[in-house]
């Protein structure tokens, strides 16, 4: 037998990915179950409402008496974590976004209720102004309408602390501001509530053009101008490391990347610089909406591409992916056939 052929035989691939076992053992760490699945939730302030969303079909906005029934089944197939967002159409905005950490805010609601009927469930919650802002801004601004850094993050803080005092175990402040995770931290210490809070940063988190059907669900459009002074341009690995090294430095418990599919370099940068810390993706509105639409003109098979979409996104370095389709999932994973 020759060299070449010896070393030829060397690169038969075909002979470890023969049967379902084998396969699965050269991917064991894309697999999906539910701890890897994190679903967001759009909370009105009409306790009975059911809103479905033009723009994301298949997604609904719910009144906090309606979650019992849409979440319980899915914590029977093993939903282990929310993320909830807080949408006011009656409750005025204003400058300072007063309504994200009031009486009335349909989150600060939420909570009491989730907790007591989901007792083993992970309540993150999402820390902006832009849902409760007359501007519809991320943050607090100066009279020519820049952000003014240190009243914003100062006011992300006390809205942080609101959520982590009516129950949250998880605070996720998606504003981009500066200093806003050791702000925080040094708020919840304050209120004794750091042992039991944790900090998932919105870290790397892009301005998109794939936010367009969320700021229709959640409301929160700006009112001019755009978001590129605080959240990172599309082209720039640089800055996404930065904001990474900052948010790791300022004592976050957790990172994300966002949007995902057009940021997978970033995710594996990030991943690979801070293997210490549990990675989270976010799967956005925009994202969500390609791949029904692809599916539904018949371009794609659903089940397919979106597994395959899921365990791309393990493989490439996240532990926990947060996902309109998370329901879908867990209905697949009902079955034995593993994605
Ligand atoms: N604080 C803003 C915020 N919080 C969550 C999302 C996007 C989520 C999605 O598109 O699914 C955004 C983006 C934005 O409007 O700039
Ligand atoms: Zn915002
Ligand atoms: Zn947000």
């Amino acid at each position: 037998m020759s060299i070449q052929k010896k070393v030829k035989n060397r690169h038969t691939l075909h002979s470890g990915i023969f049967n379902p076992t084998l396969r699965k053992w050269q991917s064991l760490q894309s697999e999906i179950a539910p701890d890897n699945l994190m679903y967001p939730i759009f909370i009105v302030e009409d306790d009975e409402a059911v809103q479905p969303i033009a723009s994301m079909p298949g997604v609904s906005r719910y009144g906090v008496n309606k979650l019992k029934n849409h979440l319980g089944p899915l914590v029977e197939k093993g939903l282990s974590s929310v993320l909830l967002f807080g949408v006011v159409e009656s409750l005025p905005k204003d400058d300072t976004g007063s309504h994200a950490d009031s009486p009335q805010n349909p989150v600060i609601r939420a909570l009491p209720k989730l907790l007591s009927w989901f007792p083993s469930l992970t309540i993150a919650c999402d820390v902006c102004l832009c849902p409760y802002t007359s501007h519809g801004h991320c943050g607090i601004l100066f009279p020519d309408g820049s952000i003014n850094n240190t009243k914003s993050i100062k006011r992300i803080a006390e809205i942080a602390a609101a959520y982590a005092k009516a129950g949250a175990h998880i605070v996720a402040p998606s504003d981009m501001m500066d200093g806003r995770i050791g702000a925080i931290k040094d708020k919840l210490a304050e209120c004794q509530l750091r042992h039991k809070t944790a900090v998932l940063s919105y870290t790397a988190k892009f301005a998109s053009g794939f936010y367009g059907p969320f700021r229709d669900a959640a409301k929160s459009k700006p009112a001019f101008g755009d978001r590129k002074c605080y959240q990172l341009p599309p082209g720039s690995s640089g800055i996404a490391l930065r904001a990474a090294a900052r948010d790791v430095a300022e004592g976050a418990d957790m990172l994300m990347v966002k949007p995902v599919l057009s940021y997978m370099d970033v995710l594996r940068d990030v991943k690979r610089a801070y293997p210490e810390f549990p990675m989270f993706v976010y799967q956005v509105s925009g994202e969500y909406a390609m791949i029904y639409h692809a599916a539904k003109a018949g371009a794609l098979d659903f089940k397919t591409a979106l597994s395959e979409i899921l365990v791309s996104l393990r493989r490439a370095g996240a532990d926990v992916i947060i996902s309109y389709y998370t329901p879908v999932v867990l209905d697949w994973l009902q079955t034995k056939s593993k994605l």
